[in-house]
């Protein structure tokens, strides 16, 4: 059987209360699989960070079920590991050190830290090796691209081994090359580390490259209008965006966006 990481059944959000209260989410449905990369689409402010919060237990739901890995959410999840559109790197630390800063928070590697810090610190250098900032593992950010800090943040979200990867606009801020090349480097972190990815994106081509499933939300209260499963083979190469096949989900995916504009 297949086992559901993460289950929302009929969850609504809202932020504030009585009057003033915003539905941010109304009646979501849906579950991740352990290991499965999702990706969720929507028009801007239809509730794709506020599915993240719920998820990662930062907000609570207003009504419905809630439950990862079997139990329900009621606080800040340490089995998820965010990233975000700027990557929020602290200029006065480098890349290693930056990648090591959950570990200085999180239990039990809070403990653990100053007895085992070459252990974790070999553990941060092969992480940044494995999306090719070998060589950079001492540099301080301001001396790293825009793309490579993503990447570091990727890293800083990866180092306490978490069941759930959260990307918010990830790549967002990122040229098309660069952006490009860290869907690949994305992928491959995935297929290697198997965890479970979820991605918030604006970008359909990223959603349709990247995803196993594609959820596509309506404006607010945002609900899911659409579960697109991806069926293209992995492992999936530049290549496939040229593709009919590709082409074509990622159609369906801007008719079911764009149709109410
Ligand atoms: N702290 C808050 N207080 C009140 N309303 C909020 C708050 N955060 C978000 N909202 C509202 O909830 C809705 C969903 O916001 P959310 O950030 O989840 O959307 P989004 O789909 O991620 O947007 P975008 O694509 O523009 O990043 C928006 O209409 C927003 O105005």
């Amino acid at each position: 059987m297949t086992e559901m990481l993460v289950e929302l059944d009929n969850v609504s959000m809202a932020y504030g209360k009585g009057d003033a209260a915003v539905l941010a989410i109304e009646d979501v449905t849906l579950s991740i699989r352990k290991g499965e990369f999702i990706a969720v689409v929507g028009p801007s402010g239809c509730g794709k960070s506020s599915l993240m919060k719920l998820i990662s237990g930062l907000h609570a739901p207003l009504s419905g079920k809630l439950a990862v890995e079997g139990k329900p959410v009621n606080g800040p999840l340490k089995s998820v590991g965010m990233a975000f559109q700027a990557s929020n790197l602290l200029p006065w630390r480098t890349c290693v050190d930056n990648i090591l800063l959950p570990l200085e928070i999180v239990q039990p590697y809070r403990s653990k830290i100053s007895s085992n810090r070459a252990e974790y610190k070999k553990k941060a250098e092969d992480l940044l090796h494995s999306v090719g900032l070998k060589g950079f593992t001492e540099k301080f950010p301001w001396q790293l691209s825009g793309g490579m800090q993503q990447r570091a943040s990727i890293c800083r979200a990866l180092i306490h081994e978490p069941e759930i990867l959260m990307l918010d606009e990830p790549f967002g801020a990122l040229d098309a090359f660069t952006r490009e090349e860290l869907w690949c480097a994305l992928r491959d972190i995935q297929a290697q580390r198997q965890v479970t990815v979820m991605l918030v994106t604006h970008d359909l081509r990223e959603a349709v490259f990247l995803a196993d499933t594609v959820y596509v939300m309506s404006d607010r209260p945002g609900k899911v209008v659409k579960k697109c499963n991806v069926n293209i083979p992995r492992p999936r190469d530049l290549e496939v965006t040229y593709t009919q096949e590709f082409q074509d989900i990622v159609h369906e995916l801007r008719s079911m966006i764009g149709g109410k504009h």
